[in-house]
């Protein structure tokens, strides 16, 4: 080996840190240095390559014999000699031809064994006292015409997957081409000029010196004469086809070679540079050289590898997970840490905030948030029942607690049981509400323990013991809820602060109207009252409604702004209250209301809900009108209004025509003619205002005490649970040893990063010692087509130069290559050309 032993110590370490990132397929994120070999079909690569390890073991045969990209990684060893593949790890092949074989069964198993071809590579690592440190790649031959099943792109294919891997800045090109072909035409060459036009990584390989006709001689092109090459061309002479068949020895076949070129009358003078041992040298020789000059990328891309791994080896380092003696404690700390990290993250989703918030949708805390404050409020109304209904239902309790007899007054029997039936239906919202949280918490957890999936069985366990921790939490939550549903049903506090019953003027103003009602007498009322005027009117309701008859343009609807007031109804033109179009004092008038299909609708005719004021003798109602007619937005606006006029005095009117209406086809009566009785619907009106303002208040509980004890009884439960509860439990309900035991995956996975982390350092740590130890030779200064002097010999090692060349290497050099970014450069103890290339 040469004296340059800093940095072919590098080469197997490269090849270290190229395997461990082969493995975990992050091949393509660090380009390793490396010596591609490329060339037409049957060009000799194969042979060449045999030849570097001294030994026959790559398939032979006819069409594309290389199918996949064979790495291989040649590692002098002092005794022995044997293979290994990197996908048959720690199996050592003794038998080359078996390892022959197994590059047969690797390559066709992702081919298939119809000349397909892969750019999955194959790693061969070949340990022998025979070799120089070196890492090359077999690549499939340029071919131009598809045989057998091949695609008929299978040249495209190639050079794509040849491209791949000589297109990196980090690969040296060996171009081989065969002696008894035309130069110019080498597939080879003009593939590396393409991607190497300067040809800085490029070396020119002749083969089939022997077989060039009598006569003629490759002298030229070996002098770098013909189609010169910066870093020239080295020709050798491998076995024949004969001579394989033939078995020929390759150690006789090398010394056949050197007497070969010895003997040649036109190569006898580059003997020394010349054949298959030569080129074995230059090749360590260059690849070092190489590797030398892409260290300082390399090691900026591995100091980010080893940053990005620290943290995480750091953490298996201090739970003596890193290999070596294990640590009896670091499984009880590991899991103790698991469980910090999954309260820490509980937490956080649910209080908010963190270095993790989830930008794509709502999830913990704000979805429980958005459940309280959105949903469950609609739940809760989505059980109500609709104005109509709610009539219909207190009509019936009032006529059944009246029984037979007619009731003057109004029962609070039929308050009561008909609050009671609304209270009722607050439970069903209130258990949905719980079961949504109870679905969130427990999608919070399973996030959470999601991060902990390497150690399956902590995961499992902690899932185990949280959820079933959550469902007791909801269950007592249910009950608790399902109490305060019964609590509310319990006692009707019709004394409650907010309930317009008993303390507001509103109530004793409907009682005295519901004793009132049917009594014309007791109707009449202070007509002269107007806004503006001492009053003792009260006001009823406000609101929008469009009217076809108020204004200029007859027959067309328009909006008012309508109040209502216990003896009149004014209207103005918006809901300021300035602009009054009228004041209708409401002594004696009646009301009809109905819905009707819009004219001219048809099938998709808006519906029109309808309120018709009259007085019932046909009098002038205002001006010169007879009714107003109202038309409320929806139906429960129009019931909304139709009650309020019921409070302000306005009974309904039912003609004839009206009460025919009442039955229906099968002459049952219809609800409405409960209603004959104005004193009947007057009550009931009186006992929904009642039943409203109660409700109100009930919901209003339950809006805010619902989310409270849910907080209380699941959400705060499971925060203290996890945090103070669950590491006991674990230990209780297993040893942590167990509990801790790692998955396959993670297994594999931390031996991964372990190695990788341990490859990158060492990789790192020789990069120093060879950067500040080593001297390198200078690359080639750049040749011209129509330079017919001699370029400088193929031999970089400046030691061995003759004082001009390397002189002269040294000026072209730095003439032509302005130093790089390449720090760490040598200086005073390095040989005396040590820093030209740097
Ligand atoms: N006489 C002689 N024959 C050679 C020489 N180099 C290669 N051959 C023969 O040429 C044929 C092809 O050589 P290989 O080494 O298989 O060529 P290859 O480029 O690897 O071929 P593919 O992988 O199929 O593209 C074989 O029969 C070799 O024996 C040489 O220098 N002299």
């Amino acid at each position: 080996m040469s004296g340059n032993v800093g940095m072919e110590a590098l080469i197997p370490i490269v090849n270290k840190v190229q395997d461990a990132f082969t493995q975990v397929g992050m091949n393509s994120v660090i380009d390793l240095p490396q010596i591609a070999v490329v060339g037409g079909q049957s060009a000799g690569k194969s042979s060449v390559l045999e030849n570097c390890v001294g030994k026959d073991f790559l398939p032979r045969g006819s069409g594309i014999v290389t199918r996949r990209p064979l790495i291989l990684q040649l590692n002098y060893v002092e005794k022995g000699e044997w293979g290994e593949f990197l996908h048959a790890k720690g199996k050592k092949f003794t038998d080359f031809d078996e390892i022959r074989r197994e590059i047969e069964a690797e390559t066709d198993r992702m081919t298939g064994s119809n000349k397909g071809i892969s750019d999955i590579p194959i790693n061969l690592r070949v340990f022998s006292p025979h070799v120089l440190n070196l890492t090359l790649i077999d690549l499939p031959g340029i071919t131009k015409v598809p045989i057998g099943d091949q695609p008929p792109d299978i040249e495209f294919q190639i050079r794509g997957m040849i491209m791949q891997f000589i297109s990196k800045p980090s690969c040296l090109i060996l171009a081989v081409t065969p002696a008894n072909s035309d130069l110019a035409n080498s597939d080879a060459l003009k593939l590396a000029k393409e991607v190497d036009p300067e040809g800085i990584r490029t070396i020119g390989v002749l083969t089939k010196l022997d077989l060039m006709d009598d006569g003629t001689d490759a002298k030229e092109i070996l002098d770098n004469k013909v189609l010169p090459l910066r870093r020239g061309y080295i020709g050798v002479v491998n076995r024949s086809q004969r001579d394989i068949e033939g078995k020929k020895d390759i150690k006789q076949a090398q010394a056949a070679e050197r007497k070969y070129f010895l003997s040649h009358p036109a190569y006898r003078h580059l003997a020394e540079r010349a054949g298959t041992a030569f080129l074995q040298k230059t090749l360590n020789q260059q690849l070092t050289n190489h590797i030398r000059e892409v260290l300082p990328s390399l090691r900026s891309k591995l100091e980010q590898q080893l940053t990005s791994m620290e943290s995480e080896v750091k953490e298996f380092k201090n739970l003596g997970m890193s290999g070596g003696r294990e640590d009896k404690s670091a499984k009880p700390r590991m899991m103790m840490q698991m469980v910090n990290r999954v309260t820490h993250d509980f937490e956080e989703m649910i209080e908010g905030g963190g270095n993790h918030v989830d930008t794509t949708s709502l999830s913990g805390g704000a979805k429980i948030n958005t459940i309280f404050h959105f949903r469950f409020p609609g739940y809760l109304n989505e059980g109500r029942l609709d104005e109509k209904e709610l009539r219909k239902e207190i009509g019936f309790a009032i006529r059944n607690i009246h029984g037979v007899r007619s009731g003057l007054f109004t029962p609070d029997a039929a308050f009561e049981m008909t609050v009671k039936r609304q209270i009722e239906t607050l439970a069903p919202p209130s258990m949905k509400c719980i079961q949504q949280v109870s679905t969130e918490l427990h999608e919070v957890i399973m996030k959470c323990i999601d991060k902990i999936k390497n150690y399956p069985r902590l995961q499992a366990e902690i899932d185990n013991l949280v959820s079933g921790y959550l469902r007791e939490c909801e269950t007592h939550c249910r009950e608790q809820i399902q109490q305060l549903v019964e609590v509310e049903l319990s006692y009707i506090n019709t004394n409650h602060d907010d309930f317009i019953g008993f303390n507001s003027t509103a109530k004793d103003e409907s009682v005295k109207d519901v004793q009132n009602a049917g009594s014309e007498s007791q109707q009449q009322k202070d007509v002269s009252k107007q806004p503006g005027r001492e009053s003792k009117s009260k006001l009823i309701k406000k609101g929008w409604l469009s009217t076809t008859n108020v204004g200029l343009t007859k027959g067309l609807s328009r909006e008012y702004w309508f109040v209502l007031y216990t003896d009149a109804l004014a209207w103005f033109k918006d809901e300021s209250e300035r602009d009054q179009k009228y004041y209708l004092t409401i002594d004696g008038v009646k009301m009809k209301s109905s819905e009707e299909e819009e004219e001219g609708g048809g099938l998709f005719g808006h519906r029109k809900f309808k309120i018709q004021l009259f007085h019932p003798n046909a009098r002038y109602l205002f001006r010169e009108y007879r009714e107003l007619t109202l038309y409320a937005k929806d139906e429960d606006d129009m019931e909304d209004w139709r009650a309020s006029f019921l409070r302000a005095g306005i009974y309904t009117h039912r003609s004839q025509m009206d009460m025919e209406d009442l039955e229906d086809e099968d002459h049952k009566p219809k609800f409405e003619r409960l209603f004959e009785d104005p004193q009947l619907e007057r009550q009931v009106e009186v006992i929904r205002t009642y039943v409203n303002s109660y409700m109100a208040i009930v919901r209003k509980t339950f809006k805010d005490i619902v989310p409270k004890h849910i907080m209380c009884l699941m959400v705060n439960k499971m925060k203290v649970f996890i945090e103070i509860e669950l590491m006991p439990s674990l230990y209780g309900a297993g040893n942590p040893a167990e509990l801790m035991e790692e998955s396959e995956d993670e297994v594999r996975r931390r031996q991964e990063l372990l190695g990788m982390y341990d490859a990158c350092k060492d990789a790192l740590k020789t990069i120093s010692e060879v950067t500040a130890k080593t001297s390198s030779t200078p690359l080639p200064a750049p040749v011209h087509s129509n330079n017919h002097h001699s370029a400088p010999s193929p031999n970089m090692n400046a030691s061995r130069m003759p004082k001009s060349d390397s002189a002269h290497s040294l000026s072209q050099s730095q003439r032509s290559r302005p130093p790089p970014d390449l720090p760490n450069r040598p200086t005073g103890r390095s040989a005396p050309n040590a820093g030209a290339t740097f």
